[in-house]
């Protein structure tokens, strides 16, 4: 085998590769031998990586014929997909950790492991040490899932986390993310929900067996939330997290119309399981139809985790190298289109700063009703010049609550839309 980029997680891989060396050989019927290792600077020293193995010619590395494995954690668009294509192209099963170019341009690489025969699995590009992917895959294959729900970036929770128990800056806390090898090597693919939205596509895609691409998923991410979010969450009793949120939309008639596929931060009550989901860590619920829901739960970043679902990838596609049988391809028959955000069914919390004065509320509801949009509950707070309103809708489409905030916005006897956050999990 073969392994391409060895930083946080592909230096996890190898220690771990040679550790357990004997229950793998045990494991596959067969020693798992590492053939060489393509990195970008061959004169950095790496504890427990023999020198010998490294190169910086991955396009040669990738198609020796004593390699029939290629496993990539280099990351990135380029020139990670080449490599995994000229992988399969010349015989090899490939194993990827590698999110971003899976929702980008996973049709491609699905399309050459079915034309080459090739195994290509990525157990860990979504929820790192979690088995989610197999269990989408093979597991429920035979359901009907309906929805799948979750917190699937370990560095946004962490840093949530952290504004939310320890009253942490977010810079500080993305610092302390990135040391702790969570973090993307371009953390603004984590803060922004790029990652997420990487890992909702490539979910939904295999829940509803539909191509789904990034493009596709309604994406926002965490910079624009501010220590009064964190705070009004606190005073419902919630906490904000970004969630990552996958909907077959039924049709009416029994069928699918579409799906909606979306990353955001979403206000959830403290006594929500998500709630509960600290650090780094990772959870998704699966729902569907004859399962019912279930829960998935652990370690969602970091080397070690991440390299041990590239292990568990790895054992699985040397059997299968060995018995000479692929495992199953990836299933895209439903062609189900990715329904606008704006049709979507939210609900939403706002934090209104308002004139304490005769009419305010009225004013405000009124807005509410134009856009048809349902109230929930309201409450007002303080007086005079820190009089403030708090609402909370009912579900309605997406586009009808962000047109209810513009309004809302260019009132009169609205000083400030403090806050607005969408609100999950309490229905
Ligand atoms: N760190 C984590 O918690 C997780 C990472 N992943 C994914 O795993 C992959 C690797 O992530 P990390 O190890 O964290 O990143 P990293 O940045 O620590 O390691 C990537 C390594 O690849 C090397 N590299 C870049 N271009 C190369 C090239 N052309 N040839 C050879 N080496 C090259 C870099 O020098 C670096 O050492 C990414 O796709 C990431 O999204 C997935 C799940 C969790
Ligand atoms: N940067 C990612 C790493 C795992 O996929 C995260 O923070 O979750
Ligand atoms: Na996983």
């Amino acid at each position: 085998m073969a392994l391409l980029g060895c930083g946080v997680v592909g230096t996890e891989v190898v220690r771990l590769l040679n550790e357990r060396a004997g229950d793998l050989a045990a494991r596959v019927g067969a020693p798992l031998e590492l053939a060489g290792i393509a990195v970008r600077r061959p004169d950095r020293v790496r504890e427990g990586v023999d020198p010998a193995l490294l190169t910086t010619d991955a396009e040669a590395l990738v198609t020796r014929p004593d390699v029939d494995i290629v496993v990539e954690v280099i990351g990135g668009i380029e020139p990670a997909r080449s490599l995994l294509l000229a992988a399969m192209k010349t015989g090899k099963s490939v194993i990827t950790a590698n999110k971003a170019l899976l929702a980008e341009d996973g049709a491609t690489l699905f399309a050459a492991a079915r034309e080459c025969n090739a195994d290509l699995y990525y157990e860990a590009s979504v929820a790192g040490a979690i088995p989610l992917l197999r269990p989408l895959r093979e597991s429920l294959v035979g359901d009907h899932v309906q929805r799948v729900l979750g917190i699937v970036n370990g560095t946004t929770n962490y840093i949530l986390d952290q504004m939310d128990t320890h009253g942490a800056g977010f810079n500080e806390a993305l610092e302390e993310a990135q040391a702790l090898g969570y973090a993307e090597a371009d953390p603004t693919a984590d803060v922004e929900g790029f990652d997420a939205a990487a890992k909702a596509a490539i979910l939904a895609q295999l829940a509803f067996h539909t191509p789904v691409t990034a493009a596709d998923v309604h994406r926002e991410g965490i910079t624009e939330v501010t220590a009064a979010d964190v705070a009004g969450a606190k005073e419902m009793d919630s906490v904000v997290k970004l969630l990552a949120i996958c909907e077959r939309v039924p049709d009416g008639a029994g069928g699918s119309r579409g799906v909606s596929v979306r990353v955001h931060p979403a206000m959830i009550p403290r006594t929500h399981p998500l709630a509960s989901v600290r650090e780094a860590y990772n959870a998704v619920f699966v729902e569907a139809e004859s399962a019912g829901s279930l829960m998935f739960y652990g370690a969602g970043a970091g080397g070690a985790p991440t390299a041990s679902a590239v292990l568990g990838d790895l054992v699985a596609v040397a059997r299968n190298v060995r018995g000479g049988t692929p495992g199953p391809l990836e299933v895209t028959y439903a062609e189900l289109p990715a329904l606008p955000m704006g049709d979507t069914t939210t609900r939403y919390y706002i934090q209104l700063d308002v004139a304490d004065q005769a009419g305010v509320l009225a004013a405000v509801a009124e807005e509410f009703a134009r856009n048809d949009v349902s109230i929930r509950a309201v409450r007002q707070e303080g007086v005079g010049e820190n009089a403030q309103l708090v609402v909370v809708t009912h579900r309605a489409p997406d586009a009808a609550l962000a047109a209810t905030v513009e309004t809302l916005r260019k009132l009169g006897t609205v000083r400030e839309v403090a806050s607005v956050m969408r609100v999950e999990g309490d229905e």
